[in-house]
């Protein structure tokens, strides 16, 4: 599918699709990567192995666990973007810290939370994000279904737990997970002509 991009979103480069687990970061992200015909990374490929092997065992990642994780991929997104490389990545960048990670890298750690809030500090790229939002009931639903996922449907109350929904002055559209695929990727798609 060819999308003629907004102006101010094609210099953008970068979508975020982000969430609690299961719902459906991975599956959007990658339909979405695929219909626009942009680079796709889902955040799960990169976890070190003592990551995945706490989730496996249902114990929920700290800061600590997550703050290295979120550096390389802000790294990673940001190397593309230098490079006029569209991106689409698919993590759950649950809390607004660690969306600040994505987009400034380590920097943002030693920001002072005011400066955050403001969303100030040096921004070395425009990030989309797409709040991919649902119950606990229809999430944990889908989460009983899925096979072969290291992290366990226990642990989704603890995402809920932390999770910061974007809000203002961060660039976002939020979507019900209720809605069907077509519906949901052609909503990023009809934003993307139009932000
Ligand atoms: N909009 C949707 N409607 C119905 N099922 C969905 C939808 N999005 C994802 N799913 C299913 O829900 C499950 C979790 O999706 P997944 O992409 O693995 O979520 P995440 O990457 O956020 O953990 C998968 O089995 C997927 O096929
Ligand atoms: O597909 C999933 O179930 C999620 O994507 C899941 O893997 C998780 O959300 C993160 O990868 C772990 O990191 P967080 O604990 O920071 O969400």
């Amino acid at each position: 599918m060819r999308v003629e991009l907004d102006p101010a979103m094609a210099a953008a480069c970068a979508l975020l699709v982000m969430g609690v687990s299961g719902s459906g970061k991975s599956t959007v992200g990658a339909l979405l990567a695929s219909e626009l015909g942009w680079k796709f990374y889902d955040a799960d490929d990169y976890h070190p192995e003592e990551n995945r092997r706490k989730m496996g065992k249902g114990i929920p990642l700290s800061d600590q666990d997550r703050i290295p994780w979120l550096c390389t991929l802000h790294d990673i997104l940001l190397r593309d973007v230098a490079s006029g490389q569209h991106v689409v990545l698919a993590c759950s960048a649950l809390k607004k810290i660690y969306r600040d990670i994505l987009i400034r890298g380590k920097k943002s750690t030693s920001l002072k939370y005011a400066e955050l809030e403001k969303g100030e500090g040096p921004s070395e790229m425009q990030l989309l994000v797409i709040h991919l939002s649902g119950s606990l009931e229809v999430i944990s639903a889908r989460l009983r279904q899925r096979k072969g996922h290291f992290m366990p449907p226990e642990l989704l109350q603890s995402q809920f737990d932390i999770l910061e929904p974007p809000s203002a002055p961060e660039n976002f559209i939020q979507i019900s997970v209720e809605k069907n695929l077509p519906e949901i990727i052609s909503t990023i798609t009809r934003t993307l002509q139009t932000s």
